[in-house]
């Protein structure tokens, strides 16, 4: 009796006709973080990271003594020192308020699309979730990397990791990314709903800074969007909050290294606005899905000190979205939308 539900080879190779149900997967990927606070376990974390060209694009035969050579031998104590504030009971809070955040919109998404979380740098790696996604029959792929605003350093890094992942597969999924979200209606709403709220709570501060990580100018000059898409996400988040250039600023943080990065920078300018005679400043990090280091440590802490240190009363961060409902409901929206037209979805 021919057996009409499998392919039979010669060499006694059996294989089902019939494919298995399509599964759909939602892919989040964060930056990553390293495994404890300290030094020894930072350096491979950093080594990885600084090794990536999509972040340091030098040359590799002239980043790596100097990576190696200076640059792993200074840094991982000191970022360690930074990690050490900020580690909480649970760990890193990058990494479980990733979790938190993949968990919830999990629930919000319901049995049609299986969510996922892996980390750009450091564990879960991309490679391995996508590998095992797949060993587990998932046939379509939507990757939205927690970065709203694009850059190559970032939301590119993400591209490449998959891309490389799919190398790996003999049959990789179908695939869609979402590139960036930094205009997206529904997350301005939720940005200006979350910082309101917060006001609600706390009261009001005389101005309110958004801080973006930087980034060097000259990767801008090369066609990175990123400075536009952060000045986009500020203008409609004024609009949205009815506040002017001189009540809502924008900064960057986070330089690193000799060259320019975006400008003006954020600890010159709460110094600044300190001297100025600001009194209580606000900060909010829409570039930073869940908190992190650059938002607990860089801003709550260590901003905070040069604001009161030039004279300033109070530096008051407002949270991420994290695992809130307005970022639940609105990351679950621009899922559902990005997944329109593949079966089980909605055209
Ligand atoms: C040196 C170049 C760097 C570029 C360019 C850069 C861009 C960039 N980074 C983020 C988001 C995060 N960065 C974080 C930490 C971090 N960033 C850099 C360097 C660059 N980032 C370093 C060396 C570190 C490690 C800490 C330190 O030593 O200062 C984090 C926090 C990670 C955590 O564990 O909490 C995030 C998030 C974006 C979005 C971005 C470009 C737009
Ligand atoms: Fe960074
Ligand atoms: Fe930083």
């Amino acid at each position: 009796m021919p057996d009409h539900d499998h392919y039979t080879g010669p060499a006694g190779l059996s294989v089902p006709v019939a494919a298995a149900p399509v599964q759909t997967a939602l892919l989040l990927v964060n930056l990553g973080t390293p495994t404890a606070p300290t030094a020894r376990a930072v350096r491979p974390y950093l080594a990885e990271f600084l090794s990536d060209p999509r972040v340091i694009d030098t040359p590799r035969w002239k980043w790596w003594p100097i990576l190696h050579g200076v640059v792993l031998r200074v840094r991982p104590r000191r970022s360690a020192h930074a990690y050490a504030r900020i580690w909480d009971a649970q760990g890193s809070p990058l990494r479980w308020r990733s979790e938190a955040l993949a968990k919830a919109l999990q629930a919000e998404l319901g049995t049609d699309v299986r969510v996922a979380l892996a980390m750009r740098y450091g564990e879960p790696a991309v490679a391995r979730t996508v590998a095992q996604l797949q060993r587990d029959g998932v046939r379509r792929l939507l990757v939205l990397p927690l970065y709203p605003q694009y850059s190559a350093t970032s939301t590119g890094s993400v591209i490449d990791a998959v891309a490389d992942a799919m190398r790996a597969l003999r049959w990789p999924p179908e695939l869609r990314f979402v590139n960036d979200y930094h205009d997206d209606p529904g997350h301005i709403e939720a940005l200006a709903a979350s910082i309101e709220r917060w006001w609600a709570a706390h009261g009001r501060g005389d101005k309110l800074l958004l801080s973006f990580h930087g980034i060097p100018e000259r990767y801008v000059q090369l066609g990175d969007p990123y400075a536009g898409q952060c000045q986009a996400t500020a203008r409609r988040l004024r609009a949205r909050l009815g506040l002017d250039e001189a009540q809502c600023l924008v900064s960057f943080q986070s330089r690193v290294g000799r060259e320019m990065w975006l400008s003006p920078y954020t600890d010159a300018t709460v110094r600044r606005l300190a001297g100025e005679g600001v009194r209580r400043l606000d900060v909010a990090c829409p570039g930073f899905a869940v908190d992190c280091l650059e938002t607990l440590e860089e801003i709550a802490l260590q901003n905070r000190d040069f604001f009161v240190a030039a004279g300033g009363e109070s530096l008051r961060y407002i949270p991420a979205l994290n695992d809130g409902v307005e970022q639940v409901r609105n990351l679950a929206a621009l899922a559902r939308r990005h997944l329109r037209g593949w079966p089980g979805f909605d055209a």
